[in-house]
């Protein structure tokens, strides 16, 4: 059983739309979310999939979300019908930490390489879980994005330096790192360092939930990924849908 974030009360979060950050941005995809997280990001656009009443961890918006509204749970078969008849050949798994429930999206993905042998799965991922071992070869890419102490965790919850080396030898393995300063930036070039992280598998993306946010970070971050030789991702379904559910 899948637990998913909702679009609206009842209606799960699976709906088709383009990739809009990272290495496969502009990529028709249909995209699943699943509901709960391990981290706590206060600056977190997705915060009704994990802070929910009871939870005391801060968010900047100060909402708690009613779970009854919010989660709800899905049979993969069921998950796997509604995507396939989206009719992409592109998944890409979200959250919350879709890692979180590893068994249940294995058999959700084997359900759609049933049908589709060449279907393209993506997951987007804190990265601090492994995927175990029945799920990380059903797995073409991994968008990583572990998070730098602007989000408000702590660091040996947020980082985790064994998990870190091993995406970093991935070659399927993309990081991309949510920046809102230049203090961030730095910080992820640090990273970059201490685990080798390839240049080309390496992106600084603006924090942010509106247009104006994100082009007034990405002034600064362009030249600094210029300087710096590493990618700049937009987040571009804000741009097009605004920080809206289901786009
Ligand atoms: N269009 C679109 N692209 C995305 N890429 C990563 C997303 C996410 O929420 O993880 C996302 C999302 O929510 N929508
Ligand atoms: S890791 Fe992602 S889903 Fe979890 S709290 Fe942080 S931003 Fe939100
Ligand atoms: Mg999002």
């Amino acid at each position: 059983m899948l637990t998913l974030a909702t679009i609206r009360p009842g209606e799960p979060e699976i709906f088709a739309s383009l990739q809009g950050e990272g290495p496969s941005v502009g990529r028709p995809s249909v995209f699943i979310r699943l509901s709960r997280c391990n981290l706590a990001c206060v600056w977190c656009d997705t915060a009704y999939t994990w802070h929910f009443a009871g939870d005391e961890r801060p968010h900047r918006d100060g909402v708690v979300y009613e779970r009854a509204g919010n989660q709800m749970q899905m049979h993969e078969e069921d998950a796997a019908a509604r995507i396939l008849a989206l009719g992409s050949d592109r998944l890409v798994l979200t959250g919350g930490e879709p890692l979180l429930q590893a068994p249940a999206v294995a058999r959700l993905l084997v359900l759609l390489r049933r049908d589709r042998p060449n279907f393209h799965l993506e997951v987007e991922t804190n990265g601090t879980i492994a995927a175990p071992a029945m799920l990380d070869p059903l797995i073409d890419q991994f968008n990583v994005s572990p998070k730098l102490s602007h989000s408000g965790n702590a660091p040996g919850l947020a980082l985790n330096p064994e998990r870190l080396r091993t995406y970093a030898d991935d070659p399927r393995a993309f990081f991309k790192f949510v920046v809102a300063d230049l203090q961030d930036a730095e910080a992820a070039l640090a990273l970059q360092r201490d685990y080798s992280i390839a240049s080309d598998r390496l992106f600084l993306m603006p924090e942010g939930t509106d247009s104006s946010t994100l082009l007034q970070r990405m002034q600064w971050l362009a030249p600094f990924c210029q300087q710096h030789g590493i990618r700049l991702s937009d987040r571009q379904h804000i741009h097009l849908f605004g920080d809206t559910r289901g786009t």
